[in-house]
């Protein structure tokens, strides 16, 4: 009775303390938010660290970029992962901050089949919102020259096949074709995806103020900009995006980046010296690690547990 009692417990708490919305609830969050309101300014969580902090700052969403998730593997972004993988660490995500994700699922990770089940993974994994690119495979950074792209018919069926396989998973179809084929093409690929049943545009790579503008007046739907870093894109803020029409923001490798930057500062160190304490002062304390994954709490109840199997079943 009493092991009872804490398995059905244990059901109704996620990642072991918070209640964990489900996919539809984080969908239509999501799906709400694009729509409406100020523009969402996304940040890229490569891990379960990174989206609780984004949390902590009250972000509505967070972002799995690709290529963040291939560095944090030690991979370039060049096609190299699977969606099962990915759909494990945005799994990870969700369960550690609870937040609307948008998933970065490159090409489908194949043709129109892969692309359905990738759909289908990021679904049972919770992921609120995909985002998918019409490159061919290997797929490149949309910032990187040497791109090609698949047919608008191969992209449309890989849209409506996720809408009709999951049609609570928000698509957001980003097109290359700017930095390939121009502007107007990238525009009618835009009408083309809408018209296949995407939820929103993210038009890759735009180089300037004239060339945002102009994608937002010939497309009506949300749409998404990427503000990633050494980029094509110029350093602009979201109140600007905000200010020529975009719904979404998304600053997708710089949780990595500074990261990994933070870890080239402090291996220097203790190569050099032996000693890393002259960047204690750039780390979490033991108590801001232990608050952000809420160790207390976690003790609590392995306290609670430790307590019924010695016979306290309250
Ligand atoms: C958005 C992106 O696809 C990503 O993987 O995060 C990349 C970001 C980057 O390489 O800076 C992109 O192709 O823009």
């Amino acid at each position: 009775m009493i092991a009872k009692k804490i398995v059905l417990g244990w059901t109704t708490m996620s990642w072991l303390i918070e209640q964990e919305p489900e996919q539809k609830d984080l969908a239509a969050r999501f799906l709400q938010r694009m729509d409406s309101g100020p523009i969402m300014k996304i940040p890229g969580a490569h891990d379960g660290m990174a989206a609780r902090i984004a949390k902590q700052f009250e972000f509505e969403a967070i972002y799995l970029s690709g290529a963040a998730y291939s560095a944090s593997r030690g991979l370039p972004d060049l096609g190299l992962i699977y969606s099962n993988e990915v759909a494990d660490r945005a799994r990870e995500l969700i369960r550690s901050s609870g937040l609307p994700l948008l998933v970065d699922i490159d090409t489908g990770f194949g043709g129109i089949l892969n692309a359905a089940r990738t759909a289908k993974e990021m679904l049972e994994a919770k992921v609120a919102a995909v985002q998918i690119e019409d490159q061919e495979m290997p797929k490149k950074c949309g910032h990187l020259n040497g791109k090609r792209l698949v047919s608008i018919e191969e992209m449309q069926q890989k849209i409506s096949i996720i809408k009709e396989m999951c049609p609570s998973l928000v698509v957001i179809a980003r097109t290359d074709a700017k930095g390939v084929e121009g502007m107007e093409s990238a525009i009618d690929r835009a009408s083309h995806y809408m018209a296949a049943g995407a939820d929103g545009i993210f038009p890759e790579a735009l180089e300037n103020e004239q060339e945002f503008r102009r994608f937002r007046a010939a497309v009506d739907c949300p749409l998404l900009a990427n503000m990633t870093e050494f980029g094509k894109t110029p350093y602009f803020t979201a109140d600007q995006f905000q200010s020529w029409g975009y719904n979404m923001v998304i600053y997708p490798v710089t949780s990595l980046r500074v990261a990994a930057k933070a870890y080239e500062r402090v291996f220097t160190e203790i190569s050099r010296t032996g000693t890393q304490v002259q960047s204690l002062d750039d780390m979490q304390t033991r108590k801001e690690l232990y608050d952000t994954i809420r160790y207390d709490e976690y003790e609590k109840l392995d306290g609670k547990i430790a307590q019924r199997e010695g016979g306290d079943a309250k």
